[in-house]
């Protein structure tokens, strides 16, 4: 164990908040930075790599001074660094290329994800976990079995990126600031994602009384494609400032009891119609992890598409199940 990676504490005796972030590459380090220079915690990054995340740590570290904050960033490829943390974000895992569906990661990222919840939930038994690989709803899954933890205390990242997408569609369509944009997106992160007009608004006034159908039509097809656009104009790899700041939101309400309404995926006992999985619905978020999922009434198509959404999640559990199965055999 590397001895700079033990907890820090302030004058009062106080443990300073800690994460952990699994997978240093595009998504995970470029949180890291955030949490780091938004002074909300010390970052424990780990990575496969060797070298890699000690290096990212470094190059953070000497950013320290010029960015003003005082905290610390550790690379390791040891999970007994990541002892103690409060927040465990797993992004390790590989990104799509293009004409890959996320789904298509499932035979790479699920041992992966498996075995990364295992060694994070021993090292830190009390943190709140945060899935970000893909198939996200999927991985959320797998974790939280791998982890053993009560429901509340897992949940998966994509809502918030999905409704930061349309946000932004809806202000740069209509010419107005970001900030008077409310946008909802339930579902599964992928094809099947439920962008709901109805409950966007701009300044608080329904989206579907700005615009007409045609236009919001198309807005919510962009937001169902958005990963898939940058993956195709990147080439390689995907998104990642948008991702990491959505996960940056959860991470704060976590750590600062902040209570923020968010889409997120989260254990579903009944609501929606669902048992049993993770879905993108709106939940608040504390220090326990999933305070409440708030359910909101559908429409009937909706509903059906949270249905057929949910069928799709858990088809490829299945699959997910039976190649991890069939990878303890062979082992
Ligand atoms: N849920 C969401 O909304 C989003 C999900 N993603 C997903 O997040 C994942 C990461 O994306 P990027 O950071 O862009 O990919 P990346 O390729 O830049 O980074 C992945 C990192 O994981 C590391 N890794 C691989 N196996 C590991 C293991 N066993 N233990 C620890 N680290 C390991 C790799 O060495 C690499 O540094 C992908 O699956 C991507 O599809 C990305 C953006 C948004
Ligand atoms: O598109 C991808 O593969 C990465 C991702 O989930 C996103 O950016 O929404």
């Amino acid at each position: 164990m590397n001895p700079a990676s033990e907890p820090r504490f302030c004058a009062n005796g106080q443990r300073q908040p800690r994460v952990a972030v699994i997978g240093a590459g595009k998504v995970g380090s470029t949180l890291a930075q955030r949490v780091a220079e938004k002074n909300l915690a010390d970052v424990v990054l780990l990575d496969i790599v060797e070298g890699w995340p000690q290096g990212i740590a470094l190059d953070l570290m000497q950013a320290r001074g010029l960015e003003g904050h005082d905290r610390t960033i550790i690379g390791t490829n040891d999970y007994a660094d990541t002892a103690d943390c409060d927040v465990v974000v797993i992004t390790a895992g590989r990104p799509r290329t293009p004409g890959m569906d996320r789904s298509d990661l499932i035979k790479t990222n699920a041992s992966i994800v498996v075995n990364a919840a295992k060694e994070a939930i021993a090292q830190s038994p009390n943190a709140i976990f945060i899935v970000v690989t893909n198939p996200l709803d999927v991985m959320t899954y797998l974790a939280w079995e791998a982890t053993g933890l009560p429901q509340q205390r897992v949940m998966g990242m994509a809502g918030v990126l999905d409704s930061s997408r349309l946000q932004a569609f809806i202000a740069m369509e209509l010419g107005v600031s970001m900030q008077d944009v409310e946008t909802l997106v339930l579902g599964n992160h992928g094809k099947q994602m439920i962008p709901l007009a109805r409950y966007c608004t701009v300044k608080g006034v329904p989206l579907p009384q700005m615009t007409d159908a045609e236009t919001i039509e198309r807005l919510i097809d962009r937001t169902r494609h958005g990963g898939s656009e940058i993956v195709g104009l990147m080439q390689r790899g995907g998104a990642y400032f948008a991702p990491a700041s959505s996960i940056y939101v959860m991470v704060e309400s976590i750590l600062c009891d902040r209570s923020r309404v968010v889409s997120a995926a989260a254990y579903l006992q009944g609501e929606y119609g669902i048992e049993g999985l993770f879905l993108g619905v709106p939940c608040q978020l504390g220090r326990e992890g999933v305070k409440t999922v708030i359910e909101l009434p559908l429409e009937a198509t909706e509903q059906q598409a949270f249905i057929d959404s949910a069928a799709t999640v858990r088809q490829n559990i299945e699959t997910a199940q039976t190649l991890l199965a069939g990878n303890s055999q062979d082992g």
